[in-house]
C-alpha cells in the first residue's frame, strides 16, 4: 500500500458568505497524479491553498507526510512545490535570472539548483531571451522549474494546462509524467476540464460547490465512460432477469424502472432486442451510447448529456 503522504480529514473552508469547502476528505498517495476537477468556483484553489499554507480551514484538519501539527506542517511544506497563482516574473529578465531571483528571496541554497530547475522543463537553451518574448508553453514550464527548485516531494498545480494550444498541452503532460516516473513526483492537478486530464492522472477527485462528490482511479473511470447498449424497455427488472438467465450476461446496470445498460453485445444488438421481444418485453428502443469526459463531467455536477453511436 502506497503511504498517504497528503491528507485532509473532514475539512471546511467558510469564506464571509461561501462555503468553499464543505467537509472535505480526501488522501493523496506516494507516487500518484491526483486529478482535482471541478468547475470554476468549486474550491479547488482553496483546497490548494490550505495545502501550502496560504489560506487556513474554519474546520477540519490537514496532515502532509504524516504530520498534523504546526511544526509538523510546516517542514512538511518544504517538500512541497506549487503553482497556484501564476508567479510574477519579470518581463525584462531571462528564465535564468528570474528563477535566480526567487532562489535568493525564497533562501534556497547553491545556485546550481537553477540549471537543474531549467534542464527537467528543458529551457536551458534560452540564454538571453527574456521571459517577455517566451510563448506561453515557455511560461507554463518556467512556472513549473520554479516549484522544482526546492527539490519537492509533493507538486501542487493550479490549473497548469489551462489556456495551452493542444501542442501545449501534449508538452506539459509530457513533462509532468516524466517528473512523476523518473522523478517520483506526486502531484495533485487541478483543472475545470477534465479531458486534460487524461492520459495524465491516476486518481481523479470531482469537487462541486465545495463537496468531494466522487473519487475514483483512472480505471474506474475509463469503464463508467465506456461504450454500452441502452435498452429501453416496459420492464427493465425482468430484462435484467432475462440477460441473466438467458444470455448468461451479468454486464449490466439497471438505470431506472424502463431502462438499463448492456455492456455486452455491443456490435449485436438484435440479441438482445431478439430475446426482448421473444420473452414479451415491450422494446421502445435500443441504441450504442458512449459518455465522453466531459459528459460524465456534466452528469456529475448537474448537466445531464450523453452520445448516441447509432440508435435502432
Ligand atoms: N478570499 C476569498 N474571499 C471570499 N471568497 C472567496 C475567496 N477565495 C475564494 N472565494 C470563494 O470560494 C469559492 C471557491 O473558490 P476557489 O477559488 O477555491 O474555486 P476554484 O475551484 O479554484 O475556481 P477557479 O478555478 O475559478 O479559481 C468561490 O465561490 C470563491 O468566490
Amino acid at each position: 500500500m502506497a503511504e498517504v503522504i497528503a491528507e485532509a480529514r473532514k475539512l471546511s473552508k467558510q469564506y464571509k458568505d461561501t462555503k468553499a469547502l464543505d467537509d472535505i476528505n480526501f488522501k493523496l498517495k506516494r507516487g500518484n497524479i491526483y486529478g482535482l476537477v471541478g468547475k470554476n468556483g468549486a474550491g479547488k484553489t482553496t483546497l490548494l491553498r490550505i495545502l501550502t499554507g496560504q489560506a487556513f480551514q474554519t474546520e477540519g484538519n490537514i496532515a502532509l507526510f504524516g504530520e498534523s501539527s504546526y511544526e509538523g506542517l510546516s517542514k512538511g511544506r518544504k517538500r512541497i512545490g506549487a503553482i497556484i497563482e501564476e508567479p510574477g516574473f519579470y518581463s525584462d529578465m531571462t528564465a535564468e535570472q528570474n528563477l535566480e531571483y526567487y532562489r535568493i528571496q525564497r533562501g534556497i541554497p547553491g545556485k546550481r539548483c537553477v540549471q537543474e530547475a531549467l534542464k527537467e522543463v528543458s529551457l536551458l537553451d534560452t540564454g538571453n531571451k527574456k521571459f517577455s518574448q517566451f510563448s506561453l508553453g515557455m511560461k507554463q514550464r518556467l512556472g513549473l522549474a520554479l516549484a522544482l527548485m526546492n527539490k519537492p516531494e509533493i507538486l501542487l498545480l493550479d490549473e497548469p494546462i489551462n489556456g495551452l494550444d493542444p501542442f501545449g498541452i501534449v508538452e506539459i503532460r509530457n513533462l509532468l509524467l516524466k517528473l512523476n516516473q523518473e522523478k517520483k513526483i506526486t502531484m495533485l492537478i487541478s483543472s475545470h476540464i477534465l479531458s486534460e486530464l487524461s492520459n495524465l492522472v491516476t486518481f481523479y477527485g470531482f469537487l462541486d460547490q465545495g463537496k468531494l462528490i466522487k473519487q475514483l482511479s483512472e480505471e474506474e473511470l475509463s469503464a463508467e465512460c465506456s461504450k454500452y447498449l441502452e435498452v429501453k424497455v416496459d420492464k427493465a427488472e425482468r430484462l435484467a432477469a432475462l440477460l441473466e438467465i438467458k444470455l448468461g450476461c451479468h454486464a449490466y446496470k439497471v438505470t431506472s424502472d424502463y431502462s438499463i445498460h448492456i455492456y455486452e453485445y455491443l456490435n449485436q444488438p438484435e440479441i438482445v432486442s431478439q430475446m426482448a421481444v421473444q420473452n414479451g418485453i415491450g422494446l421502445s428502443s435500443i441504441g450504442l451510447k458512449e459518455m465522453s469526459l466531459e459528459n460524465y463531467f456534466m452528469q456529475l455536477v448537474g448537466g445531464n448529456v450523453d452520445e448516441t453511436i447509432y440508435e435502432k
